[in-house]
């Protein structure tokens, strides 16, 4: 390898691709300072040459020959941002083999087969790096498998999915449809090329699962985790949590439980929930992530910032290049991901959460009363229960203790049979304390 220059491909020049192929151009002299070696842009991979694009990529470096591009022996760098499984993986187990080091964004392919890349960097002796895979701008894998690796790390939660995180904000701040604001999300470049991944949950549950693993020293793959998206979120349930002064967002919770007689085990889930709105979590708006990490040593930390679109996703992806370039120069690694623990993964079946449940009832005497024996029967502690309105608009708000979703789902079943009951209008979990 030339010691003064680094020979580097990209594969996509979409939302991320472009902004990287940008700052690689517009950043060269503070990169080569940074780095040592100046960056040489020697291909960008796409899948239609005269598509319009957000930058201005230099003659003759579009190609839409990954294969080839990849293969080429002079390429010290490839920097992976096409999305999806197939052909991301093969191109990048493919410049693995031809002696590149890799950095890529994408959480998709490392949750479902993080472990094959892994060994593939191993077997070749090159980096793999995948800061920007997870909450967009935010540093936070280089914390968990760096900064935080002599303590332990027993939960983290957050809000790791910039799309859902804007749509859910619009509708509570604006009034917003889900469509409309979805619109706007792949709009601004924060939603995946199919936003069925980011709606349905998948894109948050691929992110707990490599948050997971980090964190916990194993091995979660997106299989492993709950997962449940925002596309069953009603405007209902928006207007349900204001009146509770919360707000719904979608969470991400890893967390680290003690089994009797044998190793930790992990629980890992992605689903909505309602949080008050003094929830730390509650003041995440737009697009941004925020991300608690809680460990045995360090108490509470917490990380924010824009978790989606193309500039900050690429500051992400340009960090890594600037630590893989050095680790190169230097003929280094960086840190592995050979060391784990085979922790067993608990199903949701065994975690336990509090509900919100809103049920149009009507306005008559021991309405209430059976309510709460319908939740006793299943044993369902209530923690409140209060009635909104009169008549016709009479509602009553339930927040239970923490229960299974097999033991509210009965609830909610038997609260559907019943003759006062109208109708269950908003079932949410809810995380922190409700006033
Ligand atoms: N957008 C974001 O905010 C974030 C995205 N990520 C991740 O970054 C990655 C890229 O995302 P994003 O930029 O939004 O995606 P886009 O859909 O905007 O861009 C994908 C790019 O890949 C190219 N491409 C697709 N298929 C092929 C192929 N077979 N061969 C060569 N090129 C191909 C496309 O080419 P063409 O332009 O010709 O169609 C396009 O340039 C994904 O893994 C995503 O999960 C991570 C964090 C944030
Ligand atoms: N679609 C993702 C992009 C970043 O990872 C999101 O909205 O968070």
């Amino acid at each position: 390898m030339d010691k003064r220059s680094l020979r580097v491909a990209v594969l996509g020049c979409g939302s991320v691709g472009s902004q990287v192929v940008r700052l690689l151009q517009e950043q060269a002299t503070d990169l080569e300072a940074r780095i040592g070696a100046r960056i040489e842009l020697v291909g960008v991979a796409v899948r239609r040459i005269d598509a319009t694009r957000d930058v201005e990529v230099p003659d003759g470096l579009l190609t839409t020959d990954a294969d080839g591009l990849v293969a080429r022996d002079d390429v010290d760098l490839v920097i992976e941002v096409i999305g999806g499984i197939e052909p991301a993986r093969s191109l990048i187990l493919s410049a693995l083999e031809h002696g590149a080091s890799v950095v890529t964004a994408n959480k998709a392919l490392l949750a479902e087969d993080g472990p094959t890349l892994f060994e593939a960097a191993e077997k070749a002796g090159r980096d793999l790096y995948y800061e920007a895979a997870v909450a967009g701008a935010i540093p936070i894998l280089r914390p968990l498998r760096e900064s935080l690796a002599g303590d332990k790390v027993t939960r983290v939660l957050g809000i790791v999915n910039g799309t859902t995180n804007f749509i859910l904000d619009k509708m509570d701040s604006s009034g917003a449809g889900f469509a409309e604001a979805l619109e706007e999300a792949q709009e601004l470049g924060y939603a995946e090329a199919d936003p069925t991944a980011d709606v349905e949950g998948f894109d948050a549950a691929a992110k707990a699962a490599i948050l997971a693993s980090l964190a916990f020293h194993t091995r979660v793959t997106a299989s492993d985790v709950y997962r449940e998206g925002i596309s069953e979120v009603t405007a209902a349930d928006v207007q349900s949590a204001r009146e509770m002064n919360s707000v719904v967002k979608l969470l991400a919770i890893c967390e680290l439980r003690a089994v009797a007689g044998g190793d930790d085990a992990v629980a890992v889930r992605v689903h909505p929930a309602m949080i008050p709105r003094s929830h730390p979590l509650a003041s995440v708006r737009e697009a941004y992530n925020a991300v608690f990490v809680e460990s045995e040593a360090a108490g509470q930390l917490m990380f924010y910032g824009p978790g989606a679109g193309g500039a900050p996703t690429a500051s992400a992806v340009l960090g890594d290049l600037v630590t893989v370039a050095r680790n190169h120069l230097a003929g280094t690694r960086g840190v592995g991901e050979s060391a784990y623990a085979d922790r067993a993964v608990l199903a949701m079946g065994e975690t336990r959460t509090r509900y919100h449940v809103a049920i149009d009832v009507d306005d008559r005497a021991g309405v209430l009363a059976s309510v709460a024996l319908a939740f006793a029967e299943h044993d369902v502690s209530i923690q409140t229960v209060r009635q909104e309105g009169r008549g016709d608009d009479a509602q009553l708000v339930v927040v239970s203790h923490e229960a299974t979703d097999a033991q509210l789902s009965a609830t909610v079943e038997h609260l559907r049979g019943m003759d006062n009951v109208r109708e269950v209008t908003s079932v949410m979990r809810v995380e922190g304390e409700t006033e």
